[in-house]
């Protein structure tokens, strides 16, 4: 059982560090930039990566910095308003994010990541090898969602999970998650007897213990929810987590008891099927037979059309899809390697006859395992 000194040496020791700060810790109230809140958060980013470190930042802010200037007086509520601020506010964004780490001399390179690209496996790739490329040119990448183009039904929405994400795809040491309150507490601080919790031995376990609420300040999204979500994610991949407020980052990367520790609680698993197990929002459903679901049970199987009784809903050969049995039952997520409207003439038939009755591209599972992750 690791220690909370273990865990904070081990985020001190991180050679990469995935570091997300949220919207009220950049922005004011009224909707514009807070420049000396970012200069100070730069600024510890800066020594980590001066002394070495991979930093990788997910940051909100977009929308939150972008309202002021256009005029509003609160976060627009309605999408199109969003994510036209979203576009005017990620601007202002990189132009102080790239003035403030030039102080030091660090270089900056924007990525805006929808949860759609990053599904397939293409965009998935080129995701992973630019943040790469660009980790090894010495550059910190900031990433933040692409609101302005990304569609309502299938979005991140918070940063959080995005970080906890980014964190398994660039194999971080650790992630930081930065807000506008120091730790976590038992219950929403503003509420009487709320008491900090310094280390977190196992987030699932822990999660019944706390009481969590969504946003507080007006400005962030996803509130303490999406944060012990993205420090769950981050556990059962392996990789340990603190959460603290902005003013904390530096203590917080040299591995200070700030904050609240979360142990990592499994080792690494793919980076690949967690991002799908976790990212992909399903957009239809295969209902398998007994023998196929119980297959895809035991793990390691693919999804072979002979197994598959029915097709249901619209989606491309790459997009995610649930595997249920014929109860209903969700038992896995995977990639469909056909689009829907190719799977129906294929349902029952086996390789041999596939090969045989629709011709050498149809040989092949409707899900392969290693685009299979169950749930
Ligand atoms: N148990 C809890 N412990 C700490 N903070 C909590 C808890 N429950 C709810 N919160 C609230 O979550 C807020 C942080 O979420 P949010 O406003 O979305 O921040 P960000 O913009 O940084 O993502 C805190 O200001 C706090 O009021
Ligand atoms: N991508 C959005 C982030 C939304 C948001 O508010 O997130 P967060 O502050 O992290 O809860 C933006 O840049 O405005």
């Amino acid at each position: 059982m690791l220690t909370e000194a273990d865990v904070r040496r081990a985020i001190a020791g991180a050679q990469t560090v995935v570091v997300k700060v949220g919207s009220s810790s950049l922005t004011k109230p009224s909707g514009h930039l807070d420049t000396a809140k970012l200069n100070a958060l730069v600024a510890a980013l800066s020594s980590a990566a001066l002394m070495g470190a991979r930093v990788v930042l997910v940051s909100s802010g977009a929308i939150a910095a972008g309202f002021g200037p256009l005029g509003f007086d609160s976060r627009p509520t309605d999408v199109a308003t969003q994510q036209a601020t979203a576009a005017v506010g990620q601007g202002l964004l990189m132009a102080q994010y790239e003035a403030s780490f030039g102080r030091f001399g660090v270089r900056v390179g924007q990525i805006l990541i929808t949860a759609e690209d990053t599904i397939r496996p293409q965009q998935y790739r080129n995701v992973q090898r630019t943040l790469g490329r660009l980790l090894d040119l010495g550059v910190v990448p900031i990433v933040n969602e692409n609101d302005s183009l990304a569609s309502n039904e299938i979005r991140f929405g918070d940063n959080d999970r995005l970080s906890a994400l980014v964190a398994n795809l660039v194999r971080a040491d650790a992630l930081v998650l930065l807000t506008d309150v120091d730790a976590l507490y038992t219950a929403p601080p503003s509420e009487p007897g709320a008491r900090r919790i310094a280390f977190v031995p196992d987030v699932v376990a822990a999660l019944d213990d706390v009481t969590v609420t969504g946003p507080t300040s007006g400005v962030g999204t996803g509130g303490m929810v999406t944060k012990l979500e993205a420090a769950r994610v981050a556990a059962v991949s392996g990789i340990p987590a603190v959460l603290t407020s902005a003013v904390n980052a530096g203590p917080a990367l040299m591995g200070d008891p700030v904050g609240t520790a979360f142990a990592p609680v499994k080792q690494r698993g793919s980076s690949r099927r967690l991002w799908i197990g976790f990212a992909a929002n399903p957009r239809g459903t295969l209902v398998a037979d007994a023998g196929a679901a119980s297959a895809v049970r035991g793990g390691r199987a693919s999804l072979l059309s002979a197994g598959v009784l029915e097709v249901h809903g619209d989606f491309s050969a790459g997009d995610p899809v649930w595997i249920d049995d014929e109860v209903g039952t969700h038992l896995a997520k995977g990639l469909s390697g056909f689009d829907s409207e190719e799977i129906p003439q294929m349902l029952g038939r086996t390789t041999v006859q596939l090969r045989r009755f629709l011709g050498e591209e149809y040989a092949h599972p409707l899900v392969h395992r290693d685009n299979l992750v169950l749930v």
